[in-house]
């Protein structure tokens, strides 16, 4: 169903409105506020990314009960994530709402039903607050019921706003969703006439967005759910694709699209279409038809309505599963607490209750119906619950919960890479093991030195730089010098069960073994601490390395060609289309590239693949088995960049560079002002190849009678402040999604500074227009060839390009002693701008080339031999 969770679509909640919520009116009516807050946080629960608050009752003071419930909801940092929708017919209860909301507030609504004079007076108030306003399509002679009223009163509006500076991208126009199959035959256009209007106006208003009250529109089916369920669903299901950017709506309240039964959905669509029956048909009309379908499903509702409510109900015990499978973390210090007050001792509590919860979770885990993104959430659950327990325990001096083993973490010195490290802890700690994570860049010596305090039972490295792959030998050697004989685990992205059976598994006399992702990690450490399988596990992970490592041994290398021959077969590019000299070279520095901007730049795939979730984005989110997961991560991932941008948490900065070259040989020379040189040594393909494919470097796409080339580095800065407070929240889950999305956020400014180098500084690609996807398939003229990657797979040409771009000074930028970088969250590379230049692997090099690119670099043999490491075996 494209509507929820496609990617721009916002559903705000209804649930905190006295007018449509009389469950809500009755709280805020008889002074609960504590329970109407819970309201708030179920909507948040259940999806909402806004929240609408409506205090517009007449016994009530509006202007009290708005401040009071916006405050309260400002203090509850699992609400405030979310935007308020200020919603009132009363300006002064806005003003007074305008005046306590901490993120950007939306204003709900204005209009020009009162003269363009008020109109423009309200708008300015709602800008010097930074808000966005929602605008309903009325104006002084009533509310817009057709098409071209609509579109009309839209049109005025927008133009009066953007004439008084409104930035267009704050308004969101409500062109009033009215009740359809009324039984009256004006009433019959309602639906189809928002549809189209939608569509004109988002046309007509570039950047302004479009909403609408979603219940009015199935107003005549009150009291039957399952029929307000579906026409909402089918309503979206066509809206979305028109335009609409948001709805007022009960996200709990949804049905998927597919899922309807399908002889309702047809006739809700034949009504909101005005579509007519088949020829033939018993009814006259789609509203007659949906009407007597309607008495079907009468009275369904009721149980559905209280499931939602129901958990709320059950044993103390079982609401603990319940919050632990689901990841509900709303109630679980309340429902603690209680499972403590009936239990002997605290720490029952965490043996039996939660210990159950999480072995649940573990299952559905291990039997591939749970993800690492649910997983995660779980544990945030399980580690509050724990937070509370933890001084009952203390106070009564009882021994705390036995792990089943203790396990010493960390990423390796010189790297600073720590999102794949972290979701494996977690998943470690919920299923009962003892982590000691040490962080990022940690010295071999203080790994070991914990190891022996802990007294732990394994250790698990990560890396994700090519240079920790020699680090890692290296904990390996100094394991083996210090005796030790507890398991050494391997994981992250550059690892590999080859290089751990080559390089590692030789290096260290007790167990190796490397863990392909986090969902292997719980079944790795069980093994190893089995007593009945511990034996087998370790003999099989050996023989197959052994194995792994004859298989090697008798394999013929690719042949390899000497280096003198590979370069007589270098790529000729074509020097007649070298690119032009840049329209403004040298230095550019971004301080403080938007956000909001890069935001539509991201490219979401990788994102899924970070949480362990396979498959391209956006069929991800329809994926039979993932789906689910994906669609409830990415609207997480979405309400924590509505934040980030809002509230700016993060800074993107950026530099970049275009420098006159010229090649010489397997050098590119940089030939900066006054003489200046700064060589660049790249290397050359050597695997043999058939006849007619080049050996490939960089250097070939470089005119060696004088061209240009460029290089640039961006980092995303701010991160730490933020992800202090999450892990003090105990709040793994959301301390990864964020560092997850700067990750992002780096690849989109990678991404969009590369098209204003085309476009714009060098300028060779003036009038080039990609669509995002385009963008992320690379479909433009030129590369950005980032060390350490395989066409420059040596990381240390990054202190040179950090040096041309003096990137530490321009944008913060530090290198650690494996080339890292840091803030983590960072991207660089060369730019190449001749229309043949092409990523390619460099692969195996000869010992020829190993020895020619020491010269050049003017290092030693085994400094080269380091850096290049996965290049020669
Ligand atoms: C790793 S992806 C990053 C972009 C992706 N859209 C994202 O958001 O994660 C592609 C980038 O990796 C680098 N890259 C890919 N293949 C390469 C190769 N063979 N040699 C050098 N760099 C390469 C380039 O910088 C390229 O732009």
């Amino acid at each position: 169903m494209p509507d929820l969770t496609t990617a721009r679509f916002v559903n705000i909640g209804e649930r905190t409105n006295v007018t449509g919520s009389a469950r809500f009116k009755k709280l805020i009516m008889s002074g609960d506020y504590a329970t109407a807050v819970e309201v708030a946080r179920e909507q948040v629960e259940n999806g909402a990314q806004v929240i609408d608050v409506n205090m517009d009752e007449g016994l009530l003071d509006a202007e009290l009960a708005m401040t009071t419930f916006l405050k309260l909801i400002a203090a509850e940092p699992d609400i405030a994530r979310v935007p308020v929708m200020i919603d009132s017919s009363k300006w002064s209860v806005i003003e007074a709402g305008l005046k306590c909301v901490s993120g950007k507030p939306i204003v709900n609504s204005i209009s020009m039903k009162e003269g363009e004079a008020q109109f423009l007076d309200q708008a300015r108030l709602c800008m010097d607050y930074g808000a966005a306003v929602v605008v309903m399509a009325f104006d002084e002679q009533g509310q817009a019921d057709t098409k071209a009223r609509k579109v009309e009163i839209c049109a005025r509006a927008y133009d009066l706003l953007v004439g008084i500076g409104f930035p267009p991208e704050d308004i969101i126009f409500d062109p009033n969703i009215f009740a359809v199959a009324t039984g009256i035959e004006e009433h019959d256009r309602y639906g189809l006439d928002f549809l189209e209007a939608v569509k004109e106006i988002k046309a007509r208003c570039p950047l302004a967005k479009t909403s609408g009250g979603l219940s009015n529109l199935s107003f005549s089916f009150r009291g039957n759910e399952t029929v307000r369920r579906a026409m909402h669903s089918v309503f979206l299901f066509h809206a979305i694709p028109a335009g609409l950017d948001m709805a007022i709506v009960n996200a709990g309240q949804l049905d998927v699209y597919d899922a309807i039964d399908p002889s309702l959905r047809e006739a809700c669509e034949d009504v909101i279409l005005m579509r007519r029956p088949p020829a033939g048909s018993a009814h006259e009309s789609a509203t007659e038809r949906l009407i007597d379908l309607a008495e079907s499903y009468k009275g369904r509702s009721a149980a559905d309505e209280k499931a939602a409510e129901e958990w709320r109900g059950w044993p103390v015990a079982k609401r603990l599963e319940h919050a632990l499978v689901k990841g509900i973390d709303a109630h679980v210090v309340a429902d603690t607490e209680e499972a403590r007050q009936s239990a002997d001792k605290p720490i029952h509590v965490i043996e039996g209750p939660l210990m159950d919860g999480m072995n649940v979770v573990g299952d559905l885990f291990g039997s591939g119906k749970m993800f690492l993104p649910q997983v995660v959430k779980s544990a945030r659950v399980m580690k509050k619950a724990v937070a509370h327990l933890i001084p009952f325990i203390e106070a009564g001096k009882e021994p705390g919960a036995r792990a089943k083993g203790t396990i010493v973490m960390a990423t390796v010195k010189g790297d600073v890479h720590d999102i794949g490290k972290n979701i494996v802890g977690v998943v470690l700690q919920c299923n009962g093991y003892e982590v000691v994570d040490l962080g990022v860049m940690v010295p071999w010596s203080k790994i070991l030195e914990t190891a022996r305090e802990v007294d732990a039972d394994m250790i698990g490295l990560s890396g994700l730089i090519t240079p920790s792959l020699d680090e890692m030998v290296t904990v390996a050697e100094e394991m083996k010098t210090a005796a030790m004989t507890l398991p050494l685990l391997i994981g992250g992205a550059t690892t590999s069960k080859v290089h751990t059976a080559l390089r590692i598994d030789p290096a260290y006399d007790g167990p190796v073994i490397h863990v392909l992702d986090a969902s292997r990690a719980v079944g790795v450490a069980s093994r190893l601490l089995s007593e009945t399988q511990c034996d087998d596990f370790v003999g099989a992970t050996a023989a197959e390395y052994v194995a792994v490592r004859d298989a090697r041994a008798g394999k013929t290398a690719s042949e390899l060609l000497g280096l003198g021959e590979a370069r007589e077969r270098a790529f000729a590019a074509d020097f007649a289309d070298k690119p032009p000299a840049p329209a403004k070279p040298g230095l550019h520095i971004y301080e403080d590239w938007s956000l909001a901007e890069l935001r539509d730049y991201i490219d979401w795939t990788p994102f899924f693949r970070a949480w362990e979730l396979h498959g391209n984005y956006p069929a991800i989110l329809e994926d039979e088995v993932v789906g689910e997961s994906a669609r409830s991560l990415f609207a997480d991932a979405q309400a924590m960049l509505d934040r980030i941008v809002a509230e700016k948490w993060l800074t993107a900065r950026g530099v970049c560079g275009l420098w006159p070259c010229h090649r010489e040989g397997d050098d590119v020379v940089i030939d900066l002002d006054a003489g200046a040189k700064v060589l660049l040594p790249f290397l050359r393909q050597q695997v043999k190849k058939s006849r007619d494919r080049a050996n490939y470097c960089l250097a070939d796409f470089i005119d060696p009678a004088g061209d240009w080339m460029g290089g640039f580095a961006v980092g995303i800065h701010g991160l730490d402040a933020h992800s202090a407070r999450f892990q003090a929240d105990k709040d793994d889950y959301s301390d990864i999604l964020l560092k997850a999305l700067a990750d992002r956020f780096a690849e989109a400014l990678a991404e969009r500074l590369h098209q204003h180098v085309r476009t714009d500084l060098w300028g060779y690609a003036p009038g080039e227009q990609l669509t995002n996807e385009a963008l992320i398939k690379e479909r433009y003229r030129g590369i950005r060839p980032a060390p350490g990657y395989p066409a420059c797979p040596d990381h240390s040409l990054k202190p040179t390009l950090f040096e041309l771009l003096e990137a530490e000074k321009n944008v913060g930028l530090e290198l650690t002693e494996s080339f890292a970088m840091f803030p983590t969250a960072a991207v660089s590379g060369f730019y190449f701008a001749h229309p043949e230049a092409a990523y390619f692997g460099v692969a195996r090099i000869g010992r020829d080339q190993l020895e020619d690119y020491a010269a050049r670099r003017g290092v030693d043999i085994s400094t080269a031999e380091r850096w290049l490491r996965p290049n020669l075996d």
